[in-house]
């Protein structure tokens, strides 16, 4: 057995492990665990190739919206040449990853990280001592414990199926479910998601989510509601029968779960450095440190009530990166976080939400525009585009938004923008931005 010192150890070579490795690099030691894909969930098998078959998906659906103004159009979607278009990006992600680790000096091993120490990780036969050890080990899929649960396949299968299943499940309707449910049914297949309960998306207000289904089924996707899977058996002719509450039953091709991720800490022994842990991950205080002082946790795996998302990760992998080499005395500071769903149409959201503008009547105004008439959407066919602002009543700021359009994406980093640059109607119509687009409509939001 090897002994070896640095000053960091990352487990966990993702945007938060990766953030936190470059920026350490210049002056510090600093070794990267990883166990499987260079370049963790995100680039491998997460928002990457996810919206790269979401890019061809959503430009047919914008074709279909334009064909009664002009646009003559029957395309179709080919699922095989699709995946090779995905793949010829997601076959270059792990050894590119791997080659700018090693290119900035950071230290790479292969393998299963455990501690067997406070301060002493153990991979490949070697022992690492560090003073300080960064856990950004992600998250994975929930499969529900019932009868046949071994037949199911989870968002990582779905994202580099060879071929698309005729009859697909998927089972529940958060981020993973919706997005994948509505790239599966553009493309061809016959979809079903199912919810346990009555709404999908439930950081999301009801009105706009009950839009969305709208949307969804008229593109092909049937919604199971109050529907929950107590058992899944294989058929002879190879196909999967789900049974369910109140005589649900359903044959597909294929079942996939959605109904969300939980912490990656099998096998790290976190009793040893003393990091405490629930379901939801790794306890954290406000500066990213566990109950080990020594020992941060940053990502998807940190128990925290942020959105788990790849932004918040390398945020976070920052400002640990900050704190070890003391540059930064202050608890983590976020701004406001932009949330996508990429789906039929795009449900986002940043800042405040309506619910607690709503709850605080005193400080927040909520501005609700049916805004499908206006210009910019007009022009591509967005009838059914919502915005909903929330207003700071002192300084008539805009501090929340939520959006349901076909490009939410890019009108809530505008308003995400906005939001934490605290500007204000003057500091808004200050600027000339290119007109006609989605940004000459900003001044409209104040
Ligand atoms: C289908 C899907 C779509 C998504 N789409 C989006 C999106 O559009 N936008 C967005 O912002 N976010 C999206 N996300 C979420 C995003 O991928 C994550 O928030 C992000 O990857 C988190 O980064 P991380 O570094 O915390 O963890 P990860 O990226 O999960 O990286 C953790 C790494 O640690 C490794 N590891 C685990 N245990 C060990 C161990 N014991 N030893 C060594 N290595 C270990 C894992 O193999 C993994 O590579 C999506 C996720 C999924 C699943
Ligand atoms: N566009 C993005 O930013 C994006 C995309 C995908 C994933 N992600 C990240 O990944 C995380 C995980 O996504 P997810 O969709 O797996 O989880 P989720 O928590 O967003 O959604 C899970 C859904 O499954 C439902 N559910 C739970 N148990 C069920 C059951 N037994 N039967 C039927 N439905 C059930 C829940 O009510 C919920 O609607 C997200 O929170 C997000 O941070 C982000």
């Amino acid at each position: 057995m090897e002994n070896k010192q640095v000053d960091v150890i990352i487990i966990g070579a993702g945007p938060g492990g990766l953030a936190a490795a470059y920026q350490l690099a210049n002056t510090k030691s600093v070794l990267v665990i990883e166990n499987d894909l260079w370049g963790g969930t995100c680039p491998n098998r997460g928002c990457d190739p996810k919206k790269m078959l979401y890019s061809v998906v959503h430009t047919k659906q914008q074709a279909a919206d334009l064909a009664s103004v002009g646009l003559q159009s029957d395309s179709k979607i080919d699922w095989e040449s699709m995946m090779a278009f995905k793949t010829s990006y997601t076959e270059k992600v792990p050894s590119g990853t791997l080659d700018g680790l090693k290119s900035t000096k950071i230290l790479t091993e292969h393998g299963q990280a455990k501690f067997i120490d406070q301060d002493t990780i153990m991979v490949n036969e070697t022992n690492y001592q560090a003073k300080k050890i960064i856990i950004a080990t992600g998250l994975h899929p929930v499969t529900p414990e019932i009868p046949g649960s071994e037949y199911i396949h989870t968002s990582t299968d779905f994202l580099s199926m060879p071929h698309l299943p005729e009859k697909i499940a998927f089972l529940g309707g958060g981020f993973v479910g919706i997005e994948l449910a509505n790239i599966a049914a553009e493309s061809g297949a016959e979809v079903h998601l199912i919810q346990h309960n009555h709404q999908i998306l439930k950081a999301y207000p009801e009105e706009l989510t009950e839009q969305l289904v709208d949307s969804m089924t008229k593109h092909g996707v049937n919604f199971h509601f109050d529907t929950e899977i107590s058992s899944i058996q294989e058929k002879a002719d190879g196909n999967y029968e789900l049974t369910g509450n109140n005589d649900f039953n359903l044959e597909v091709d294929e079942v996939f779960t959605s109904m969300g991720r939980q912490p990656e800490l099998d096998s790290l022994n976190l009793e040893i450095p003393g990091v405490t842990f629930d379901k939801r991950g790794i306890q954290v205080n406000a500066f990213m440190e566990t109950a080990n002082s020594n020992v941060y946790a940053i990502g998807d795996v940190a128990n925290k009530s942020i959105p788990k998302l790849t932004p918040v990760a390398s945020f976070e992998g920052a400002y640990v990166a900050d704190r070890i080499l003391s540059q930064s005395d202050e608890p983590i500071d976020y701004p406001a976080i932009p949330q996508v769903v990429y789906s039929s149409l795009q449900l986002a959201r940043t800042g405040v939400t309506p619910q607690e503008a709503h709850d605080n009547p005193d400080m927040y105004v909520v501005k609700t525009a049916k805004a499908g008439s206006w210009y910019t959407f007009n022009r591509i066919q967005d009838s059914n585009a919502v915005i909903v602002t929330v207003l700071d009543k002192k300084n008539n700021t805009i501090v929340g938004a939520t959006v349901l359009s076909k490009i939410a994406d890019e009108i809530i980093n505008y308003l995400t923008f906005e939001i934490n640059q605290r500007a204000d109607k003057q500091a808004v119509d200050k600027q000339i931005l290119a007109y006609p687009t989605p940004a000459s409509d900003l001044t409209y939001y104040l």
